[in-house]
């Protein structure tokens, strides 16, 4: 067990106990109110290079195991928890956080009192911040903290570099990896998708090529203006294909159409945000993980229509066009981990690509 500390930009300072990898870290700090689930948060592309505190007191209890990977590694930076359970109980646990974290040199620190560090962050907004050995001094811990420039490139890091093929003998799927989580793409091979994952700067040319029935845009992390090639590229596919956007998908639809977005003052990351879809008036709970959000005057101007909104909020959680087959969540209708209840979204998704396959066979491609 060693000493560390946590420090925020605005000075603010938190002692706990380090696990896993004992090197320092610094990174936006967000908070998880997950219950559960915490494997697939930590393997979350979403997350890269951010600090994430969960409110659930324990965390680590099931252990690693096989199944609940979202990415083959953990992408966040580092780890903040009440208590981290050292001797984790389940069939399925193959090995404890702490080893874990220490294989993928990921610090962590335990011992914080997350519920009060969520609410400061709830009060202050984000906030960066540092973990470092107890014994550094405050102003030393900022003045490094200051130094480390911010990152903008996150996207660039958690795509695939190459494309590759699921194949299934349904649906022609093509993903578009912006830092997906994997759970999209067992929802779509259980659904018998032929899908072709391609890399996020893939071009709108070598995506029509492969002529796919359907085009869905995967979550990733950062800012969605931080990828204006995708933009651009999102802009010449729209015309010809049905489109699903999911989170920074639905973000990067958004710009693509002429809305904006906008920093969120601490975003949504739980498994319980109510979604209200403002056509049928049903409520739904779903798993968030989102930092950013569309403007939703910004909506006005565009051939948008405002679909689904956060309960909590009334931010904008979903959106579709007018003209063409395309629509997007915010939200995670993948879950994992979370509710279930709007993994309705994918079979809205592929009913459109059924009816359009039906409607103009291969015949848009001639
Ligand atoms: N899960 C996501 O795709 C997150 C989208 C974006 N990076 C945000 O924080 O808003």
């Amino acid at each position: 067990m060693f000493k560390r500390k946590l420090v925020l930009e605005d000075g603010s300072v938190f002692f706990g106990e380090g696990f896993g990898s004992q090197r320092e870290i610094s990174g936006e700090v967000v908070f998880n109110t997950s219950m559960t689930g915490y494997q697939e948060i930590l393997t979350d592309p979403s997350y890269y290079g951010q600090i994430v505190s969960f409110t659930y007191p324990l965390i680590g209890n099931y252990g690693i195991n096989r199944e609940d990977f979202e990415a083959v590694a953990p992408f966040i930076n580092g780890l903040i928890v009440k208590e981290y359970c050292k001797h984790p109980s389940n069939f399925r646990s193959d090995e404890a956080i702490d080893s874990f974290l220490k294989i993928h040199d990921i610090p962590g620190i335990a011992g914080i009192d997350t519920r009060k560090l969520t609410k400061h962050i709830r009060k202050a907004g984000t906030l960066r911040g540092y973990i470092a050995d107890e014994s550094l001094e405050n102003g030393e811990v900022l003045r490094k903290l200051h130094a480390i420039k911010e990152c903008h490139n996150q996207v660039k890091l958690s795509s695939t570099t190459r494309p590759y093929i699921v194949p299934g003998r349904g649906h022609r799927v093509v993903l578009i990896d912006f830092g997906m989580k994997h759970n999209i793409l067992r929802e779509l091979t259980k659904r018998n998708c032929h899908v072709t994952v391609v890399p996020y700067s893939y071009s709108a040319e070598n995506i029509i090529r492969l002529k796919p029935d359907g085009i869905i845009l995967s979550n990733g992390p950062g800012d969605p203006k931080d990828v204006p090639e995708a933009i651009e590229m999102i802009r010449k596919i729209l015309p010809c294909i049905p489109l699903l956007g999911i989170c920074l998908g639905h973000q990067l639809l958004a710009l693509a159409c002429g809305a904006d977005t906008e920093k969120m003052k601490f975003g949504h990351r739980g498994g319980n945000h109510p979604v209200k879809d403002l056509k049928t008036g049903n409520v739904f709970l779903t798993s968030q993980n989102h930092g950013y959000a569309v403007n939703k005057r910004s909506l006005d101007h565009t051939n948008l229509v405002l679909t689904q909104i956060d309960l909590n909020d009334h931010s904008v959680e979903g959106i579709q066009h007018k003209l063409y087959p395309a629509f997007s969540v915010q939200y995670h209708p993948e879950s994992s981990p979370g509710p279930e209840d709007a993994n309705y979204i994918f079979d809205v998704f592929l009913e459109e690509v059924h009816k359009h396959v039906l409607r103009e066979g291969d015949t848009i491609y001639a």
